[in-house]
């Protein structure tokens, strides 16, 4: 990453982890991003620190763990159910996965979203000095960028969305989505996982605001942002050399002896209704009655976390595939087989990266998806010589970079059973052939290509002069 001496770097993102080394614990891939960029370019992290009180003071807490210096604030009961439980995750979120049929749109969510992003922009605004390039992260802080305008902060903001844009006639129906959207233009830079959602964003902006898009610039009256397609990638070196680790042997080994010959297809998913596991466990099933030889030969491991525990929905989801994995293990199930191994415990990395390699087949079906690191982890673990395959649905972000996948629709349960069967009959020359243009591309465009090309472009955006009082 090409340091600048022009100033620190600071990264706002709801979720902030303390980096304890890439690979040792279950953080997400954003978090192992964040951490190298700011290990590179020195700076500050500042986010919520998961914890609630009683009431907010805005106090930060700093803590300076390998090379990296996080700042996390507290936020009261209220702001965590309306903005993060609310507005983020039972508006925002089902809203830009297409799921308007679960979005729910409530003025107290709306307001507690508002009045929390205030909030992180007050508490924020004395560390920032004016050099600093402000790099703001999802669609928990949409506004953020605005606010700090607001309180005079004309430094270089740059905002990257890890979600996918909705189609404009969806985010229509949002009450409030054009100011959501003229926010944006607040920022110096916008950042997308993908063209398809970059192009998204300019249907509404075109569309819905009298937008006009000039080369990678947006423009509204006399306001205007530029765009980037930035496909997020993994830190692909550190991944492969952690799946010959220790941890990974040891999980390698464990999932082979427990395979006893039999063929791993594996899924690695939080517990989130876009992931589509539904439909994968159709799917799956689908293959065990087209294909009834190879039903002893193979079986389904899903890992599967469970994630925003508070959110119906999610509860929801938790009970329906609980109940999908008991009915095709009970209806197939034999005394020395069990076709879906289920598990809701959250495993590191470094297990991970052993259970991938032991896999034949990674199964990523998201039925929307901004991106999936998963399907880049999944290749990075593989075994040169003897590669796994990698079934893609064409609606995870990953796709628009991953074309050597087996790329299936995630709704039909046919695609999914046929793919299956293709991967699992797959010649060993195809499947490095495959493996080998995927991993070039998830070594080439890794974590850190991505961060440079987004601060890059961010620090080619002019800076704002000072409006006279
Ligand atoms: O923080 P949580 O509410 O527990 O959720 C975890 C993260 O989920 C989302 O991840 C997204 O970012 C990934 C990296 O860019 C991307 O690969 C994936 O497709 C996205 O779903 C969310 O956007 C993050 O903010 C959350 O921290
Ligand atoms: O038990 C688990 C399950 C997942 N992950 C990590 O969580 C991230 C999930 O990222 P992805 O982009 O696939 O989906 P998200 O959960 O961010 O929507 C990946 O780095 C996984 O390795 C993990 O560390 N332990």
């Amino acid at each position: 990453m090409s340091r600048s001496s022009e100033g620190r770097l600071i990264v706002i993102s709801n979720r902030v982890s303390a980096p304890k080394g890439s690979t040792s614990g279950a953080q997400g891939g954003l978090a192992v991003a964040l951490a190298a960029a700011l290990r590179e370019n020195g700076g500050i992290w500042f986010g919520w620190s998961g914890e609630v009180t009683e009431q907010y003071t805005g106090q930060i807490d700093f803590q300076r763990n390998q090379g990296v210096t996080t700042a996390v604030v507290d936020l009261e009961e209220q702001d965590v159910e309306e903005y993060y439980e609310g507005y983020a995750n039972r508006t925002l979120w089902p809203l830009f996965h297409y799921r308007i049929d679960l979005a729910e749109y409530e003025r107290d969510f709306a307001g507690g979203y508002q009045r929390t992003n205030e909030r992180f922009a007050k508490t924020v605004r004395p560390l920032i000095e004016p050099d600093d390039l402000i790099w703001i992260q999802d669609y928990h802080m949409f506004p953020l960028g605005a606010e700090l305008r607001k309180l005079g902060c004309q430094n270089r903001i740059g905002f990257f969305l890890h979600i996918p844009w909705p189609p404009r006639r969806l985010l229509a129906t949002l009450p409030g989505a054009k100011a959501l959207v003229e926010a944006m233009f607040d920022y110096d830079l916008l950042g997308f996982h993908t063209q398809e959602w970059l192009e998204s964003f300019c249907d509404f902006a075109i569309h819905e605001m009298g937008a006009t898009i000039e080369g990678d610039v947006a423009r509204v009256g006399d306001r205007c942002v530029r765009l980037l397609a930035d496909p997020i990638g993994i830190d692909a070196k550190e991944f492969a050399q952690a799946s010959a680790g220790v941890q990974a042997r040891l999980s390698y080994r464990r999932m082979r002896d427990s395979a006893d010959g039999r063929d791993m297809i594996v899924g690695v998913d939080r517990l989130d209704y876009s992931k589509g596991l539904e439909e994968r466990f159709s799917g799956y099933e689908r293959f065990l009655i087209e294909h009834p030889e190879e039903r002893k030969e193979v079986f389904l491991l899903q890992i599967a976390p469970p994630s925003r525990v508070s959110v119906e929905t999610y509860r929801r989801i938790r009970n329906s595939l609980e109940g999908l994995a008991g009915r095709i293990n009970g209806e197939y199930a034999d005394v020395d087989w069990v076709p879906i191994r289920y598990v809701n415990q959250g495993y590191s990395r470094d297990v991970l990266a052993g259970i991938y390699r032991a896999a034949k087949i990674g199964l990523v079906t998201p039925l929307r998806d901004g991106m999936n690191l998963v399907a880049k982890e999944y290749v990075a673990a593989q075994n040169p010589e003897d590669p796994g395959v990698l079934i893609l649905s064409r609606f995870a972000g990953a796709a628009e970079q991953m074309k050597d996948a087996l790329l299936i629709n995630p709704y039909s349960a046919e695609e999914i059973s046929d793919a299956i069967q293709q991967a699992l009959r797959m010649p060993k020359e195809e499947r490095i052939a495959r493996w080998q243009a995927l991993m070039d591309g998830v070594q080439k465009e890794d974590v850190t290509w991505w961060a440079t090309r987004f601060l890059d472009s961010l620090r080619q955006a002019r800076p704002r002069i000072e409006e006279p009082a």
